[in-house]
């Protein structure tokens, strides 16, 4: 199943720079190893915020929660999912 999935980044300002810098490295090194597996297959800057617009690639809600909670920055995330359906005028080829 596809998601669509919009993730606005709120890091606490007062959050010493070592600390951030730690959960960030953690977060691409997570986020690259789903991308790798196909699970994550589109992420997205979204110009001019701290957010991205993201595509997964699950079984199911319940897999796609266990990953979303797994970020190492879902503590700081607001979280938008859409779950994608197939669009009847879609040409498959
Ligand atoms: O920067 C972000 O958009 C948040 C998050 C998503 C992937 C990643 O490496 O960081």
């Amino acid at each position: 199943m596809l998601y669509h999935v919009r993730m606005d980044v709120r890091l606490p300002a007062e959050m010493d720079p070592s600390s951030r810098a730690d959960l960030i490295a953690r977060e691409k090194a997570y986020s690259q190893r789903l991308q790798r597996e196909g699970k994550w297959p589109h992420l997205w800057r979204i110009a001019g915020e701290y957010a991205n617009f993201s595509v997964f690639d699950v079984a199911d809600h319940d897999e796609l929660h266990a990953l979303l909670s797994g970020l190492p920055l879902f503590p700081y995330l607001a979280l938008e999912v859409t779950p994608l359906a197939t669009h009847p005028s879609k040409v498959v080829s």
